[in-house]
């Protein structure tokens, strides 16, 4: 009987031809909830949270990770990130908004943000966020304004430009000098902006943040910045007998993608900022700051895919196939914007021999639109279910309705279990804002 049932069981395992995905049949949940379609992994989340907790925060006290929320936001993201006690950053009134929806506590909020309007940060301070992450002089003003009308105190950090820049797609690249966030170390920017803020009734500043990019892999430059940031203390004190309480080292932790990139586990960085700060601290004398991070991409990344549906199959002789699906650009703009680059496989024949070569489109009227070049794929027919690898992190977030195509839905996926997050749009969603005037009725 008991070896009966081990053939059997070897049988079925070799008959599976289906991609699966944290326990969920892919094919089956296209089929349930339609493609283009957002697949997230509660436990690939939860994973990525575990490891900053015990690589990082249980090594070293002092320390805190928040979620990097631009990357991948719902109100279930909110309840996940708050269960695994990471803070949150949000950049806009809109990721703010989700928050305050989630119940998330308004303590661990990080409020980012090169262009924070009035209104934004009238609602960051009445509702209590925890830092406020000023980026430039105009809005150390209006924050100095509002928390005068509110009566509201509020810590902050300043935004600072190191100097320093990131190996990179360029437009992700945020720390060298010539750039539109933090303010420049140049000059005495920084000392005016120091010395004011420690006159303000309100306004508590706790230290200072930086943010080098995005899809990073050396931790080398992080140790660089932190060494800039470090003299900038050093001499803070020296001038002003200001004490630096925290310095947020941003997020910008690279993952694996294709070939070629190579992901480190989150204490590959947080090791080399935690030594360097150590070795600083006690060679300039001075107090060890508390330590922030603001992974994004790290936790969401790989924790995301996309499925999608075959449609038209173009042989051109002598040149290459092209494979269409049913989304591209609108729910996926990385490739277009970073020349981003994706693996996939086809769901329903994980098992067939990659003996072809073809080219992902999508279904946008843009000859960019063009997900993945040359995938070593199977034959894929018209109806195949195509799923896109690593999409976690800013696919959802940074999906649009270009060509009026409907926003995908996104599923929670778990040990088999599937939960919709997020609703597919409809096609009454797509006109829910317009207006036709009177006089064009
Ligand atoms: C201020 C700040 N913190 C954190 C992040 C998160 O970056 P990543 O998703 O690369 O970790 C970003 C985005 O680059 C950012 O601008
Ligand atoms: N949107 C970028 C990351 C930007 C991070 C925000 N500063 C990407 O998809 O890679």
């Amino acid at each position: 009987m008991k070896i009966e049932g081990d053939i059997t069981m070897r049988n079925a395992e070799q008959m599976k031809t289906n991609y699966e995905f944290a326990g969920c049949d892919t094919v089956e949940l296209a089929k349930q909830y339609g493609t283009p379609l957002y697949v997230v992994s509660e436990e690939k989340i939860r994973e990525g949270c575990k490891e900053i907790k015990e690589t990082f925060l249980m090594k070293y006290k002092n320390t805190k990770a928040t979620y990097a929320s631009k990357a991948f936001l719902t109100l279930a993201m909110c309840k996940i990130i708050e269960e695994e006690g990471l803070g949150l950053d949000v950049v806009s009134g809109g990721e703010l908004y989700t928050a305050i929806k989630a119940n998330f506590p308004m303590e661990k909020i990080v409020f980012h943000g090169n262009n924070k309007s009035y209104e934004e940060l009238y609602m960051a301070v009445s509702h209590g966020v925890g830092r406020i992450v000023i980026d430039n002089s105009f809005e150390l003003h209006m924050l100095e304004d509002i928390t005068n009308i509110l009566k509201r105190d509020i810590e902050v950090l300043f935004r600072v430009s190191p100097g320093v820049k990131g190996e990179t797609h360029e437009y992700i690249i945020t720390g060298q000098k010539d750039s539109k966030f933090g303010i420049p170390l140049e000059g005495d920017n920084i000392l005016q902006c120091v010395k004011r803020v420690v006159l303000s009734k309100h306004i508590k500043l706790m230290g200072f943040h930086f943010h080098l990019g995005s899809q990073l892999f050396d931790r080398d430059i992080y140790v660089i910045a932190l060494r800039i940031i470090m003299n900038l203390i050093k001499q803070l004190k020296e001038q002003i007998s200001f004490v630096t309480k925290e310095i947020n080292t941003g997020g910008g932790f690279g993952i694996f993608y294709t070939n070629g990139d190579k992901p480190k586990p989150i204490n590959y960085y947080t090791d080399a900022i935690m030594k360097e700060l150590q070795d600083q601290c006690s060679s300039l004398n001075i107090e060890v700051p508390s330590i922030v991070i603001e992974p994004g991409r790290w936790i969401i990344g790989g924790s995301g895919i996309t499925l999608y549906t075959v449609g038209a199959v173009k042989e051109i002789p002598q040149v290459r196939t092209y494979v269409s699906v049913d989304g591209g650009l609108p729910d996926n703009p990385r490739p277009a914007l970073y020349k981003a680059k994706y693996q996939a496989v086809v769901a329903n024949k994980i098992n067939h021999p990659k003996d072809k070569v073809v080219t992902i489109a999508g279904k946008c009227c843009e000859s960019g639109d063009i997900l993945i070049w040359d995938l070593q794929a199977p034959q894929v027919e018209p109806g195949d279910i195509l799923a896109v690898l690593s999409t976690g992190a800013y696919n959802y977030s940074m999906a649009s309705n270009y060509n009026k195509l409907l926003r995908p839905a996104v599923v929670l996926v778990n040990r088999g279990e599937a939960n919709l997050i997020v609703k597919r749009e409809s096609l009454e969603d797509l006109i829910r804002r317009d207006i036709i005037p009177k006089h064009l009725l």
